[in-house]
């Protein structure tokens, strides 16, 4: 499955710019024969927008997710996103994964929140593995610091899942989460990692963009650089197989012997 990687901060604060900028995309990435289009961390909104996020939020079937499903149906792709969820009095930071047809297909509250910003604004999700089947792939989700955990992303690779989505919003000075460690867990785990950044300044953060697809031999199938790019990469099941029958990390594990790490 050709997977497009839109790496931009849109219009922080503006979700009507936001839908316009996805949908744009979409359309490149429709036309580039994709069959999915991920976006970043809160893209629908902005990240570092204080409490405009929670008059922002809204829930998972609301005004702008039916627009995104329109815009998914109308271009014939999948789309992966992030924004704030509103559930009832909470706000979670969450990315959503709606069909080609405009179905929502899974939905992921952020567990693993960042720093005393992400705190102040957001409740942690509870479920740390949230997958569903596309393209004749198992495609998971998770956002930024999830993945600097290997816990998380292990889960998932004991769950199945083949190709990670990963909508982020990673600042300066954590380049080598992009340039080193999404290969490592690509190919520790034995799946494909998509990670899909922000760009430039936003209130007290530089985001320094480097979305990366990795592959599970830990060579990343495409990079963006520092600016407002769209970056194409196809996911293959067969290369997958062989992969995992090359490096059978998952079958050599011995839990027995990893405590507390079980
Ligand atoms: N490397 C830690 C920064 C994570 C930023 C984020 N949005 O989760």
């Amino acid at each position: 499955m050709r997977t497009a990687l839109l790496q931009s901060s849109g219009r922080p604060g503006s979700v009507a710019e936001n839908l316009k900028v996805l949908d744009e995309a979409a359309g490149r990435a429709a036309a580039a024969g994709a069959g999915l289009l991920i976006a970043p961390e809160m893209f629908l909104t902005g990240y570092a927008i204080g409490d405009d996020i929670a008059r922002l939020a809204e829930p998972a079937d609301g005004d702008s997710a039916d627009a995104v499903a329109e815009i998914s149906s109308r271009h014939g792709l999948a789309l992966a996103y992030g924004y704030p969820e509103r559930d009832g009095e909470t706000v979670y930071n969450s990315a959503q994964l709606i069909s080609a047809d405009g179905t929502r297909l899974a939905n992921y509250r952020k567990t693993h929140l960042f720093g005393c910003f992400e705190r102040d604004h957001f409740t942690p999700g509870e479920r740390s593995v949230v997958q569903a089947e596309l393209n004749g792939l198992r495609v998971g989700i998770l956002i930024c610091y999830d993945v600097e955990f290997p816990e998380n992303v292990r889960a998932h690779a004991l769950a199945g899942t083949d190709l990670l989505v990963v909508p982020t919003a990673q600042m300066h000075p954590f380049q080598f989460v992009a340039e080193s460690m999404i290969p490592v867990r690509a190919f520790e785990n034995q799946m494909y990692v998509a990670y899909v950044n922000r760009v430039g300044q936003e209130g007290e953060f530089e985001f320094i963009g480097l979305s990366t697809l990795a592959g599970p031999d830990g060579v990343a199938r495409t990079r963006a650089g520092r600016g407002e790019e769209l970056v194409f990469a196809d996911t293959d099941p067969a290369f997958l197989a062989a992969a995992r029958e090359a490096n059978p990390y998952l079958k050599d594990r011995r839990p027995g012997l990893y405590g507390s790490l079980v």
